[in-house]
């Protein structure tokens, strides 16, 4: 805060902005001046949020991902395939990630079938009709993101089986019309960081594809559990070969 004052350290990243906001739009923190920007206990709140928000989701999704590759050897293959063929040994690049296109679907069918965040909440603020429901004020309502992505009626009876080609044609053309998918919440709060989350795991699993195969240690025991997110119980032992 005092390197910003005479214009010193302000930067085009997230923290700046937050600083900026604080510093620039509430010049004297008195409890009487009107509130116009992030006060600091606000900016300290969005860091966190950030943090939690994007560090333990992204980290689960990779490693459902590395135990569905590891269970299913074929689709482990295509997405190397893919990678070398994109990338060949170099470090992949914003361009071709996003062409990365059975990737996508693997991670799209991992994070259905595995989605960190298992449930949206919401509070409702006023006595309200939703479709036949009649739901009074103070209700909390929770969408269970995870039964959607694995009811039979939307996705068939293979719907608990990983299948990556239901996304062969995109997240629209697989829910046809209904929300069914949405592992990143819906409407005005959908996850801000989506993107950046995808691009990530693109990365990273593409970097891991790069250089290794990897496969189950027997050791290995499947038991989905939510600590906050959702998450293999006794940890993930994949056994990795260089290539
Ligand atoms: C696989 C990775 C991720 C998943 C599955 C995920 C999931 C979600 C979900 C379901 C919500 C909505 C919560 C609600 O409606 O109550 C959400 C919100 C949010 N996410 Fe993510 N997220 C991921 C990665 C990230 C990353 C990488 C960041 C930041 C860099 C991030 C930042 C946020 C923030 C700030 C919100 C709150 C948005 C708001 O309330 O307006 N998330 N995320």
């Amino acid at each position: 805060m005092e390197a910003m004052k005479p214009g010193e350290a302000v930067q085009d990243d997230l923290l700046s902005i937050l600083m900026e906001s604080c510093y620039e739009k509430v010049p004297k923190y008195q409890s009487n001046s009107r509130y116009l920007g992030l006060t600091i206990k606000e900016v300290i709140d969005e860091c966190r949020l950030f943090y939690f928000a994007g560090q333990e989701t992204t980290a689960v999704l990779l490693i459902w991902t590395m135990i569905m590759l590891s269970k299913h050897q074929d689709w482990q293959s295509r997405a190397r395939e893919e990678v070398l063929k994109t990338f060949g040994k170099n470090k992949p690049d914003f361009h071709g990630l996003n062409h990365l296109k059975i990737v996508t679907m693997i991670l799209y069918e991992v994070l259905r079938l595995y989605p960190p965040v298992l449930a949206i909440t919401r509070r409702v603020s006023s006595d309200m009709k939703l479709g036949k429901l009649s739901l009074p004020a103070g209700v909390t309502v929770n969408l269970a993101i995870v039964l959607a992505h694995q009811d039979e009626k939307i996705w068939g009876d293979d719907a608990k089986e990983f299948k990556p080609e239901r996304f062969s044609e995109g997240i629209s053309k697989a829910i046809e019309g209904s929300i069914s998918f949405f592992p990143f919440g819906w409407g005005p709060r959908i996850c801000i960081g989506q993107n950046f989350a995808m691009i990530e795991a693109k990365m990273a699993i593409a970097m891991i594809l790069q250089r290794f195969a990897f496969e189950l240690s027997p050791t290995y025991a499947h038991a989905p559990v939510t600590f906050l997110m959702l998450q293999p119980q006794f940890g993930a032992q994949v056994i990795l070969h260089r290539l």
